[in-house]
């Protein structure tokens, strides 16, 4: 494909994701009807597409109009390229620029427009973040770095970036973790290497390893993961210490993959779909709004209003409530979200000790955005002997 063509393809899937669309959805569909593009289309194609939803509130504003067409016109504007040399209307280009779109002006973007965030939001990242604020905002519209995680039950992370090296992948270790690597070159063969397939290590964000190691456990303890969905956490704990490892999700399918990474990883999880009992540790990675991977997932980004927070807030001190109940006297309960929104953090967390007497606060960790990770939040909880409230 041509670049004109490539920008014409990502125009028309983000007209469907502008439309109702879910972008991955959005994306197969095109991949499907498109047959004539390669991989390296496709990936093109993506990479346009996320980066328009990225700075979906920017590029709209530089482009002239919040469809595909002004997204993709106003993110090349962004990126200092001269929309008119691929709008050309040749071949599958698409059409040439209007005079109304050769004369928008951008000049004076308000700070919200520039942050790429809802009006609602960016006032809250204000109040929460502080000084903070624009920079996050800022990180939240470049592209997430591709992180694995080594597994420490079977290898080093130095052997990991030697043996990937040797498959012409490239790995930097991070600070965060010491399970943590950076991937440059060859991300997109990590999961066809022969050490994926042997469970030497899994794809995982540095911070939510970072969040994974400080999660107290007991040596030879049972551990229960309240909302593990596809287990990356559980398995990052898991892989630290030996101990009996649970797993329990309100939605059945989101554990589907456990069961094989576990196996893979040479990690014993068993899966419950009623928790009952009691627990050294219970960690709750609750459902949140996911500001700290928006990123990941900019979608999540423009979809998030305050009535949908307030709703996953209500989840999130139902779970806490549930889930404090499944505690051992002296053990941890650890609450973590990917938000940077004090209402979903430290605020949930003041409320679930107004409500509960037995538990009393031991620290709490917070990451922000950066090139070394998303963002996270994790407090750490400890519950007295029942009974004393
Ligand atoms: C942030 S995700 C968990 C991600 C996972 N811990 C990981 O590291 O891959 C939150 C999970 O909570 C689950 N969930 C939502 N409501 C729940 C509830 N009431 N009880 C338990 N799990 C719940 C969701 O299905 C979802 O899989």
């Amino acid at each position: 494909m041509t670049p004109g063509g490539r920008a014409a393809a990502a125009i028309e899937v983000l007209d469907r994701i502008l439309a109702g669309a879910a972008a991955e959805q959005a994306l197969t569909t095109w991949g499907r009807n498109s047959r004539y593009a390669g991989s390296k289309d496709r990936a093109a194609v993506r990479d346009l597409v996320f980066s328009a939803l990225r700075r979906r509130r920017s590029a709209a504003a530089m482009g002239g109009a919040e469809d595909g067409r002004g997204l993709i016109l106003g993110l090349l504007r962004q990126n200092g390229q001269e929309p008119s040399g691929l709008f050309t209307g040749e071949g599958y280009a698409p059409d040439p620029l209007s005079v109304d779109e050769k004369a928008a002006d951008w000049s004076a973007l308000p700070p919200q427009v520039k942050a790429d965030l809802p009006d609602w939001v960016y006032a809250t990242f204000g109040r929460d973040l502080g000084d903070n604020a624009d920079r996050v905002a800022a990180v939240l519209r470049e592209r997430a770095p591709v992180h694995i995680r080594s597994n420490r039950r079977r290898i080093s992370r130095e052997a990991v970036a030697a043996t990937l090296k040797q498959d012409g992948i490239e790995a930097r270790p991070l600070v965060l973790s010491d399970t943590a690597l950076e991937i440059g070159e060859g991300a997109r063969r990590l999961r066809s290497t022969t050490l994926f397939a042997d469970g030497q290590f899994e794809l995982q964000d540095a911070a939510s390893q970072a969040l994974s190691d400080r999660v107290p456990l007991m040596p030879g303890g049972r551990f229960l993961d309240y909302c593990a969905g596809g287990g990356g956490k559980t398995l990052a704990i898991a892989a630290r210490l030996d101990g009996d490892f649970f797993a329990h999700d309100a939605n059945p399918q989101r554990l589907r993959d456990l069961p094989e990474r576990a196996e893979r990883a040479g990690i014993k999880v068993v899966i419950l779909e009623r928790p009952d009992g009691i627990y050294d540790t219970v960690l709750c990675d609750v459902p949140c709004s996911g500001s700290g991977a928006w990123r990941r997932s900019p979608e999540a980004k423009w979809r998030l209003t305050p009535d949908r927070l307030a709703e996953l807030r209500r989840v999130q001190a139902d779970i806490l409530d549930k889930a404090a109940r499944r505690v051992a006297p002296g053990g941890i309960l650890a609450y973590a979200t990917c938000s940077l929104f004090h209402d979903e953090n430290d605020m949930q967390v003041d409320e679930f000790l107004v409500r509960n007497h037995r538990f009393s606060l031991v620290q709490a960790f917070r990451w922000a955005p950066s090139d070394e990770g998303d963002g996270f939040y994790l407090a750490i909880l400890t519950g007295a002997q029942p009974g004393i409230d």
